[in-house]
């Protein structure tokens, strides 16, 4: 069956129906992954985001074991051509039928490449994919305007409290819509890790009394979690040890009285090098942001650059000055790309080891 893409600018490309034929409207981004498709699509940061994979052939190696989160995440699938027979003694299926399963609308045949290169010059941008043949640009095009993401947080969060025994340090996990490799690598050092949604109260996480606490990936734009930034400040004020990645990263920093701005076109991939300021080392990292720390108007004695992507020189992490918190844009867990810099949960371990309250 056709299907269209149809772009904010009013491009248009056509090309094969994948997974469920319903229209969706979304922010189109893309990632420069070269496997990994899986943890992508199971990432909970792609809630409000349909994927368009610039690598061009996706599903070589079908569905397998590598799930990131419960479910697939993304509002729509983007492809140039997906593998018709996929091979690997892990297989489970096919990515069209997981597509389908999952109520996830795709379209695959067309020129992602081109597309990409729309995204980076002229920046991210919203799209609808659609099976209808008759449809309207004129109608549509307002509506790709206005749209707007909203909420998107509150659905990637788990809904219940959940506990990771182990007898190590006690780690409150801060779910903000988690990747399941960051609890996994806290979980094989040891930690006892309890998950929490994306609502809870400071004072129920603090008076739990944890040796340090997690903050986690998630979807959306930062600034619009107004309430959770309250909570953070209370966690900022406690002196817990704190380690965050990516949207946990951003909270803290608005929390500590920073601000942040939307990238043209984010970064989304498995090959993003970044600094380490510390050592003026370079790791090869996963990532998968459209925001960004503004360190330019941020108070020097609150926080300071820990990290920087060497790519476009934006912040890639930070270290608060007088606080054992220190926060990361990329992503030390991985899953997909690049392991390098998983030796930052090491690194929060020893926190924890070395802080007063742990
Ligand atoms: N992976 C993440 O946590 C992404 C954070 C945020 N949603 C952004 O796009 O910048």
């Amino acid at each position: 069956m056709k299907a269209f893409l149809i772009l904010e600018d009013g491009t248009v490309f056509t090309g094969t129906s994948i997974g469920s034929t319903r229209d969706m409207i979304s922010e189109i981004v893309f990632n420069t992954s070269m496997t990994g498709y899986l943890e992508v699509l199971t990432d909970p940061s792609y809630a409000g985001q349909a994927v368009v994979m610039t690598y061009p052939l996706i599903g070589n190696y079908g569905i397998t074991p590598d799930m990131e989160s419960r479910k697939a995440w993304p509002d729509g699938y983007i492809v140039r051509e997906l593998s018709r027979r996929p091979s690997n003694f892990r297989c489970e299926g096919t990515i069209q039928d997981f597509l389908a399963q999952q109520d996830i609308p795709g379209i695959a045949g067309i020129d992602t490449r081109a597309l990409t290169r729309i995204l980076r010059e002229k920046g991210t941008m919203n799209g609808m994919i659609t099976t209808n043949l008759n449809y309207n640009r004129e109608e549509i095009l307002p509506l790709l305007k206005s749209y707007h993401i909203g909420d998107v947080v509150s659905r990637a969060t788990c809904r219940k409290k959940q506990v990771l025994p182990g007898d190590g340090k006690k780690v409150a996990l801060l779910d903000l819509g988690a990747k399941q490799n960051i609890a996994r690598s806290l979980h094989e050092r040891g930690c006892e890790v309890t998950i929490y949604p994306a609502h809870t109260a400071a004072e129920e996480i603090i008076s739990a009394n944890p040796d340090g606490i997690m903050l986690s990936n998630g979807p959306g734009d930062p600034a619009d979690c107004v309430s959770i930034i309250e909570e953070i400040k209370k966690i900022y004020q406690s002196n817990i040890p704190v380690f965050a990645i990516c949207l946990g990263h951003q909270l803290m920093a608005l929390a500590a009285g920073a601000k942040t701005h939307k990238l043209k076109y984010g970064h989304r991939g498995g090959n993003h090098p970044v600094k380490d300021l510390r050592t003026g080392r370079v790791y090869i990292s996963s990532q998968n942001h459209g925001y960004v720390v503004d360190t330019d108007q941020m108070d020097s004695s609150a926080a300071v650059p820990a990290f920087v992507n060497v790519n476009d020189g934006t912040n890639e992490g930070l270290e608060y000055v007088g606080k054992p918190i220190f926060t990361v844009q990329f992503h030390p867990e991985a899953c997909p790309g690049p392991q390098d810099s998983g030796y930052l949960f090491d690194r929060f371990l020893e926190m924890m080891e070395g802080s007063n309250n742990a």
